[in-house]
């Protein structure tokens, strides 16, 4: 589809033009247990040795291209990545090495599974996965035993090898077989999820997104508030991103097709280039995302495509039609309402940009693991 207009009211400056510059990805940290943040609700990666745990998380959070993760090392010891702070998501990503040994007296899997909200363990499916499943099958019963509330999430990955029929088959095989083997174990109870993923498309992105949205407790309100806002403006479609990530973190009730998933993640990446072109200002400093972002993009084929910003870490993302976007005045109204919605729900403290900003009403909940009251 070609863009036609492109109308980003972007302020704020870049020193690149890649997807995001270096500055406003997340900070890395390489934490042998700090204390601030130990205390984050996590999600571990596992998974055998060369299976893309890593390159998954620095495609995910890093904004590393699918192909320097070819160059990537393989990992010794428990990489811990805190994202808090540049993301609305509150969590601790932690990568394990493929050769991690559960029955080395060394490893603490009270520590490591107590505090954790979801395990997602990586099968590589362009190799043979029966040793994979072992490990899958040993990894999760051990996880369970320490904490039943952990969301197991497997990931099916390097599919991008794959031909449609290979990919059902594998997960109807993989699905079948880690089942049969808890169900030999009386683990019945466990639920397991399966996503088909690979680094070189948006699947990635999507399933971290599903991952990620059953550990934010506020969602169902999240989805209802979309639901309002996109049935009064006449919305087709509307997702609620971190921008940096781009794991949209809720969506209206609508079914989620892929398409437009993934234009809603290009339109994030043309707002933040065009700002890294454009929006620069003559010091150098501000930020590529800001109070002001905001963007209109109107497809030739009469759909339109509008971003605006939420919190300091979030977009709203809508696709509607042109004819519907004749009521703009509308739809900025109830946007105004449903981003003082958002902010009410998160208890923001102050606006994005530093202005005194306070919600009308202060419910004092704690939201666990978003970080929404930080914004
Ligand atoms: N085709 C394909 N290759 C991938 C994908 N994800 C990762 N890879 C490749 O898989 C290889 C291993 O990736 P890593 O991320 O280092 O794997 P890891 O699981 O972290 O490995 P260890 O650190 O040894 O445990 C790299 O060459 C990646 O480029 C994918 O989705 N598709």
């Amino acid at each position: 589809m070609d863009i036609q207009y492109v109308d980003p009211t972007l302020s704020g400056s870049y020193s690149g033009v890649e997807s995001f510059p270096k500055s406003f990805v997340y900070g890395v940290e390489e934490m042998e247990g700090s204390s601030s943040s130990a205390d984050r609700p996590r999600i571990l990666l596992m998974g055998l040795r060369r299976s893309g745990k890593s390159s998954i998380q620095k495609v995910v959070f890093h904004k590393m291209s699918p192909n320097e993760t070819l160059f990537l090392e393989s990992t010794n010891k428990i990489y811990k990545d805190d994202i808090s702070a540049s993301s609305f998501v509150n969590f601790q990503i932690w990568d394990f090495p493929g050769q991690v040994d559960f029955f080395d007296p060394t490893f603490d899997s009270e520590m490591i599974f107590k505090g954790t909200g979801a395990l997602i363990f990586v099968i590589d499916a362009q190799d043979d996965y029966m040793e994979a499943l072992g490990r899958l099958h040993l990894t999760v019963s051990r996880a369970y035993k320490v904490n039943p509330d952990i969301n197991f999430e497997v990931f099916i990955h390097k599919v991008d090898g794959l031909s449609d029929d290979h990919k059902i088959e594998t997960q109807r095989d993989v699905h079948q077989r880690a089942n049969d083997d808890l169900a030999d174990a009386s683990l019945e109870k466990v639920h397991l999820s399966f996503y088909l993923t690979s680094i070189y498309d948006h699947s990635i992105f999507e399933a971290f997104s599903k991952v990620v949205q059953k550990l934010i407790p506020q969602l169902p309100t999240l989805e209802n508030l979309l639901n309002i806002f996109i049935s009064h403006s006449g919305i087709e479609k509307a997702f609620l991103f971190d921008v940096v990530s781009k794991i949209y973190i809720a969506t209206d009730s609508s079914p989620v097709d892929m398409q437009s998933y993934e234009l809603c993640c290009d339109m994030i990446d043309v707002v933040i280039d065009v700002s890294c072109i454009y929006g620069l200002m003559d010091d150098g400093g501000g930020c590529a995302y800001d109070r002001e972002s905001l963007a209109i993009i109107k497809l030739n084929n009469t759909t339109v495509l509008y971003l605006k910003e939420v919190t300091k870490f979030l977009a709203l993302v809508c696709i509607l039609r042109e004819e519907s976007f004749e009521r703009k005045g509308l739809i900025e109204y109830n946007f105004h309402c449903f981003r003082k919605a958002i902010h009410e729900v998160f208890e923001v403290g102050g606006s994005p940009d530093g202005a005194a900003w306070r919600p009308e009403s202060s419910s004092g909940r704690k939201y666990g693991a978003v970080n929404g009251s930080a914004v």
